[in-house]
């Protein structure tokens, strides 16, 4: 493991939890016996995280299932082949800061039985990587197979090898992360500088304790009531989400001129413990889950989930923006909203009393009808 402890924003060390051992059979490898025959691959991750509010709690959902992890790093070691180690390590690494909690990652990926061609004990390719030197390479399941490495004349790979595709350009550091200094790790000693890491920004902070959002759905494809109702069972079964209210269906004119079906919009309030970002997953993760596509601004969709509000945050960040930005001009939120919070007052620009938006939306002779029982009665026609 690389030595040096890594610092949160404020210049404390940050805690570890630390997985070793970790083992699958591989058919990562540069030359063609590698790639067909396999061989055991080894990693070692130490995760840095602060663990208080998990210990303080007894709490799983605040800090990172090591389980969870583990099983991650299993499934990339045994997974796609690739060619070098260090892409293991990269995609490892990359896995392990997908958990929002993990600030920064130590890896390290053994080969003991690598064609070394001289006696040797064991090889290690080891990387510390955290939110601003990040990872250079995703683990992709999917991965095609590759051509390049497939010598002329070789035996044909066995189905489970498939190669990963190039490794992915190193994504930019997430907007308001400011980039760090030159490091002065010392290569003589070989100990490395404590690397400050940055606070998360706002839409990455988890809630001190369950805080209050509102979540909008729609779905103008398909069986909409019926995808409307896994959706809510989905979000109700994501941890850290408990859905307090379902508010009304209503079946809405489309809005954003595009020529489609009506929709029906619900609203949902919920009781969460994951931080905005961590929470628009979960609603992108339930919209994929109902075959959601983005072909068309506007356009037709299964189901469309939407952060209206999120207690206590208003701000924009480049892939998440507090309050919905659209939310006060849409009385197909609004509408459903004031249903089961009459004295909710949306924040931020343009904002106010729920109900009074509503009344005033551009589209509110749009809202064609409200269905109150919805979620329980047979489906039949409406009120
Ligand atoms: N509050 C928010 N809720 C949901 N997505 C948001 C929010 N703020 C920003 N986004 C970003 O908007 C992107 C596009 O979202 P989506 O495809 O659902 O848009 P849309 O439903 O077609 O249009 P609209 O945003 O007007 O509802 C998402 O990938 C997400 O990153
Ligand atoms: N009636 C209605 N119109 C829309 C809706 C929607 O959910 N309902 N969603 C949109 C993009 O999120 C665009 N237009």
């Amino acid at each position: 493991m690389l030595p040096g402890p890594v610092l949160d924003a404020h210049g404390r060390q940050l805690d570890q939890v630390r997985l070793t051992g970790l083992s699958a059979t591989g058919f990562h490898g540069v030359l063609d016996h590698e790639r067909a025959e396999g061989q055991t691959f080894v990693a070692d991750v130490t995760v840095h995280v602060d663990t208080r509010r998990a210990a303080a709690s007894d709490d799983l959902a605040h800090t990172l299932n090591y389980a969870e992890l583990a099983a991650e790093v299993v499934e990339i070691l045994g997974g796609p082949a690739v060619r070098l180690v260090e892409t293991l390590a990269e995609q490892i690494a990359s896995a392990a800061l997908d958990h929002t909690l993990v600030a920064a990652v130590d890896v390290a990926v053994h080969k003991p039985s690598a064609p070394v061609g001289v006696p040797f004990g064991d090889v290690v390719v080891a990387i510390r990587r955290d939110r601003v030197k990040l990872p250079s390479a995703r683990f992709d399941p999917a991965a095609a197979p590759a051509t390049s490495v497939a010598t002329i004349g070789a035996p044909a790979a066995p189905d489970a090898v498939r190669p990963a595709a190039a490794p992915a350009p190193v994504p930019p550091p997430p907007a308001g992360i400011p980039a760090l200094a030159p490091s002065d790790d010392d290569p003589a000693t070989g100990l490395v500088d404590p690397v400050p890491v940055p606070e998360p920004d706002l839409m990455d902070r988890a809630p001190a304790g369950p805080v209050k959002a509102v979540l909008a759905l729609g779905s103008n494809m398909g069986d909409p009531r019926e995808i409307l109702t896994r959706a809510i069972e989905d979000l109700a079964g994501a941890p850290g989400l408990e859905v307090l209210k379902v508010a009304p269906l209503a079946r809405t004119a489309a809005v954003g001129g595009v020529e489609q079906p009506d929709f029906l919009n619900t609203v949902l309030l919920v009781r969460t413990t994951l931080a905005p970002r961590a929470l628009l997953r979960v609603a992108h993760a339930v919209e994929q889950e109902h075959h959601r596509t983005r072909d068309v601004r506007w356009g037709p969709r299964t189901l469309d989930v939407d952060l209206i509000t999120y207690e206590g945050v208003v701000g924009v960040t480049d892939d998440l923006e507090l309050p919905h930005p659209r939310a006060h001009e849409r009385a197909f939120v609004l509408a459903p909203w004031a249903e089961i919070e009459p004295d909710a007052v949306l924040p931020g620009l343009g904002g106010g009393p729920v109900a009074a938006l509503a009344a005033t939306a551009p589209d509110r002779e749009g809202v064609r009808w409200l269905r109150l029982d919805w979620t329980s009665g047979d489906g039949g026609s409406r009120p």
